[in-house]
């Protein structure tokens, strides 16, 4: 399936997952679909390795964890936030390392202060290595976060070369 990108998101300087600064995060970029998907690309390296060569099950589990409540900022343009209420993961196959995946993650559903979204780790094949669902408590940016903290650490990184469509 090729996704349209309507425009990417912020990263942090250190989030495990979207950290530009952390040495150890998996530095991924996401971006907002046409059809209200939020898809990310990352490559995951050696440090995020649990047995030799494949990826840690809990490094699958953080991006699967962000891509679902990076979901519902992409819905209401960055003015409503989460926090993890429960996650549930099924690994299907090993994710590789040293290699660029693509992650896919949408909001399921929605009522009063809880959304719950679903996401998959995708192959270079096209297969899905590994699916999660998520339930998510929508919560307001102060209470998460400082004005200062979002003035300094939550920008946009531009890419070298746009990206304007990904294929799944
Ligand atoms: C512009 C500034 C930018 C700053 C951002 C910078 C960097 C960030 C970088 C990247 C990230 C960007 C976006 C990615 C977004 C998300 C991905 C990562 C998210 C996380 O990695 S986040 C960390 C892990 N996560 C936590 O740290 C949560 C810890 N935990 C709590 O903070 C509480 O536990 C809480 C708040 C969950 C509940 O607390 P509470 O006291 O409000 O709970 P209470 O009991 O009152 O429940 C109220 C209603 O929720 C229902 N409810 C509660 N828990 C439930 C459950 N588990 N299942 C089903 N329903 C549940 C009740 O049933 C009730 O429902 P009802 O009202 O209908 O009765």
């Amino acid at each position: 399936m090729k996704y349209t990108i309507k425009s990417k998101q912020n990263n942090s300087k250190m989030c495990l997952v979207c950290g530009t600064d952390n040495n150890l995060s998996l530095k991924a970029r996401f971006y907002e679909t046409e059809n209200d998907e939020v898809v990310a690309l990352f490559t995951p390296r050696d440090h995020h390795q649990s047995y030799p060569d494949r990826l840690h099950g809990g490094m699958a589990s953080a991006i699967l964890d962000e891509i679902i409540g990076r979901a519902i900022m992409s819905r209401y343009e960055d003015t409503v936030w989460g926090v993890t209420a429960e996650l549930t993961l099924r690994y299907k196959k090993p994710v590789p390392l040293n290699q660029e995946l693509k992650v896919v993650g949408r909001i399921t559903s929605e009522r009063g202060a809880i959304f719950e979204g679903s996401g998959e780790i995708i192959l270079p094949d096209g297969q899905v290595a590994v699916s999660a669902t998520g339930k998510y408590l929508k919560m307001a940016i102060d209470k998460i976060s400082s004005k200062e903290f979002a003035d300094n650490e939550w920008f946009l990184v531009d890419d070298e070369t746009p990206v304007d469509e990904v294929e799944v």
